[in-house]
């Protein structure tokens, strides 16, 4: 069976971006991964700040899409590694969520995201689904955290 995650309101909605799991960076608490995830698009520490302060993720998301502000020149190159350090830290902050990625055992997560063919399946699931990849590279190293 795969598991599918979208909305915070549904079925693994705590492993969306959006879901309000707090954790900290650099000595900076940011209120979800998607708001940690957005402000790294830019290199101007201001509207990163702007970014991590704001309210929802849903603003967060819409500041992090603007092309108001030029984002980093190397955003491509480091946009996985950038939401790696942003899923994580949000897993290790919250026991909760290191019990339910773990008891998803082996089955494949996927990110449900019918526009999104980057983090997500996309609508016909050929999507790369680098969030569930993400997730479940995670849930690898707790598992062999708990051996160890
Ligand atoms: N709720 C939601 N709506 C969308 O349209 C989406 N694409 C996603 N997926 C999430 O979007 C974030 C990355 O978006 P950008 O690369 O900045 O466009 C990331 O959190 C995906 O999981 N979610």
């Amino acid at each position: 069976m795969t598991i599918e995650f979208y909305s915070t309101k549904d079925t693994y909605g705590e492993f969306s971006n959006f879901a309000p799991f707090p954790f900290e960076i650099d000595g900076l608490v940011y209120p979800t991964s998607e708001h940690y995830f957005q402000a790294m698009k830019f290199s101007d520490a201001q509207y990163q700040e702007r970014i991590r302060e704001t309210k929802s993720p849903m603003i967060a998301a819409r500041l992090g899409r603007s092309r108001k502000v030029k984002i980093r020149d190397d955003w491509e190159e480091v946009k996985v590694d950038i939401m790696r350090t942003a899923v994580r830290a949000k897993i290790f902050a919250h026991e909760d969520l290191q019990k339910l990625l773990l008891e998803t055992g082996d089955e494949t997560i996927v990110e449900a995201a019918g526009r999104d063919y980057f983090w997500g399946a996309g609508k016909d699931g050929s999507g790369q689904n680098w969030l569930g990849k993400i997730l479940m590279e995670i849930r690898t190293e707790l598992r062999e955290a708990k051996i160890t």
